[in-house]
């Protein structure tokens, strides 16, 4: 492990050392300047920095490995941060410090340590820290995930969650969920015996229903719907959430930050370009649509949509929740970009345990059998599916798809497990080593699901063993939406078909870390008819 560790830093340093005297293009030639000009500067502020932080503080750091002067331990993290960060945690204890770059970062990894910032200290830990790149997707942090602003950030929560989170709001839409739902079920139907990319289907299933929820489901005169943001989005999501994630050395080196030295920023704005015309339009269209409407016509629609209700609120004088296109759409970004990629990683991680193990899938199938029998599944349904809803939150515990949850920040210094965490300190929640740990989870790498069957679990992180979307006050906002989702693709898609893996595929589980962790290799299945009566699947 030493010798590899070694061998990886001499490599790394020869790369370097070649370029540097290689260098023969201008932007090469510009990073060698700031290089020369800047390190020996960073040296001297980080020894002077160390000094006089173990001067004034008696109560010392987190325990953890040294790093290298300005980069500090970032040459020596592997590119999956959570079983890296659980290694660390069995050789430094379960709360340890890692500097990268100039900025201090601090893993907790244990219930009693997550109680300590997400509850004891919620409020003082409720900041986050953006990225870079999270600052350009979110029109500056105009959003919720990345908000800092306590007041904005609390009005724009509880505006998702009174008009599109509500039960009665998700009741309404109940409608756009089934028309979706039964979209795939066609989609796939006319797939029968092919390969299909079940993230890919889960994703554009998802998406739609968001879309729907937050600007209408229409059929436009040219028959195409307008929830559709296009078979691009996918892609730019991916993109979005992959540069999100990405070492950045403007984080890391935030002196340096004006650079870009890597282009992540400038690769963020093509993204965000893309997906502002798309809500510009809408934004627009609606906005025009609106003033052509006689007064009073729009506020007569039974259910508006979430962009019309916030155009609304704008107009409206003398409310607490005051806001600008730019928020607006900034808010559209996070529902839309939280939502989606999330839940079709789930779905995908759900089908993969289930075809792995036969026995799984057969009592999947015999409840769905049970409940629906051989006909159409409707969401009222899934409150019956008891053994299903068990592995679903077996596959979360086992593959929770935010390992690290978002990074919080404390806005003031403070203790934690007898630590100093000093203010700015960007501090992560394993909860990937949590759901692994065996004082949690009797046989802890066996996939059970029974364990959820006799105990009252929940995803609103009040048991600390357990805790998918997080705890406290930033626990996600969508929960809900994301459950019921999860369940009715995955009902679906069980229900309404047979699934084998393509005989050139292998099935395994590895992962690749990531804002969403991911299965590494797509799932890849080929569906086959399950209900005799083949009127039910283009209803
Ligand atoms: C399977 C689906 C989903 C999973 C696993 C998931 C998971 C998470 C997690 C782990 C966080 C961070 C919590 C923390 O830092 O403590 C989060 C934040 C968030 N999620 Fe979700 N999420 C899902 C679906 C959704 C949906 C459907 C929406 C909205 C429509 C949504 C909106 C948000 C928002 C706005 C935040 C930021 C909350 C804040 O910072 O205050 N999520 N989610």
């Amino acid at each position: 492990m030493i010798s590899e560790l070694g061998y990886n830093i001499y490599l790394r340093m020869i790369t370097f050392w070649l370029w540097w005297w290689e260098v023969d293009n201008q932007r090469d030639e510009l990073v060698r300047t700031v290089l020369t000009i800047s390190v020996p500067t960073l040296l001297l502020l980080w020894y002077k920095w160390t000094l006089s932080y173990s001067r004034n503080n008696s109560i010392p750091l987190p325990p953890g490995p040294y790093g290298l002067p300005i980069v500090g331990y970032l040459p020596f993290l592997s590119s999956n941060l959570h079983e890296r960060f659980t290694e660390m945690a069995n050789r430094y204890g379960p709360i340890f410090s890692v500097r990268l770059g100039r900025k201090l970062h601090v893993v907790v990894n244990s219930t009693e340590l997550v109680k300590a910032v997400a509850r004891d200290q919620d409020q003082t830990f409720s900041n986050r820290s953006p990225p870079v790149t999270a600052l350009t997707i979110t029109y500056g942090g105009n959003d919720i995930v990345w908000n800092n602003n306590k007041t904005h950030w609390r009005n724009m929560r509880k505006l998702l969650a009174s008009q599109v989170m509500s039960s009665e709001n998700l009741q309404a839409c109940w409608s756009f969920r089934t028309y979706e739902v039964r979209r795939l079920v066609n989609e796939v139907y006319s797939k029968l015996g092919t390969k299909i990319n079940i993230n890919e289907v889960a994703f554009n299933t998802e998406v739609n229903v968001v879309t729907s929820m937050l600007w209408g489901h229409s059929k436009s005169d040219e028959g195409k719907d307008s929830s559709d943001i296009g078979d691009g989005f996918r892609e730019v999501e991916f993109k979005i959430i992959e540069l999100l994630i990405a070492p950045n050395i403007s984080d890391f080196l935030p002196v340096l930050s004006c650079l870009d030295l890597q282009g992540r920023q400038r690769d963020m704005q093509k993204n965000l370009e893309y997906v502002d015309k798309i809500f510009d339009s809408i934004i627009q269209g609606r906005i025009e649509a609106n003033s052509t409407k006689i007064e009073g016509e729009v506020n007569e629609d039974r259910r508006k949509d979430f962009v019309q209700m916030l155009l609304e609120l704008k107009e409206q004088k003398d409310t607490p929740t005051s806001f600008n296109i730019t928020q607006m759409k900034a808010l559209l970004m996070d529902i839309v970009v939280a939502a989606t990629d999330t839940t079709s990683t789930m779905v995908e991680w759900v089908m993969a345990e289930i075809l792995l193990r036969p026995g799984v899938l057969r009592k999947v199938q015999d409840e769905l059998t049970e409940v629906i029998g051989m006909n159409i599944l409707q969401e009222s349904h899934l409150p019956r599916l008891t053994y299903l809803d068990a592995v679903i939150k077996e596959t979360f515990r086992v593959h929770p798809p935010l390992p690290l949850l978002i990074h919080r920040c404390p806005d003031e210094s403070c203790m934690v497990g007898g630590y100093t965490i000093p203010k700015g300190t960007i501090v992560y929640m394993n909860v990937w080593a949590i759901h692994r740990d065996p004082k949690n989870w009797a046989n802890p790498l066996e996939f059970k699901p029974e364990r959820f069957l006799n105990t009252k679990w929940d995803y609103n992180g009040n048991n600390l063993k357990f805790l998918p979307f997080g705890s406290g006050r930033r626990i996600c906002a969508g929960i809900p939406l994301g459950e019921k989702m999860l369940m009715y693709i995955l009902a679906s898609l069980l229900h309404s078909f047979e699934w084998r893996l393509p005989e050139d595929e292998e099935l395994e589980l590895s992962d690749q870390f990531g804002l969403v962790t991911k299965k590494r290799k797509p799932l890849i299945a080929i569906p086959s008819q399950r209900l005799s009566d083949a009127s039910l699947y283009i209803s």
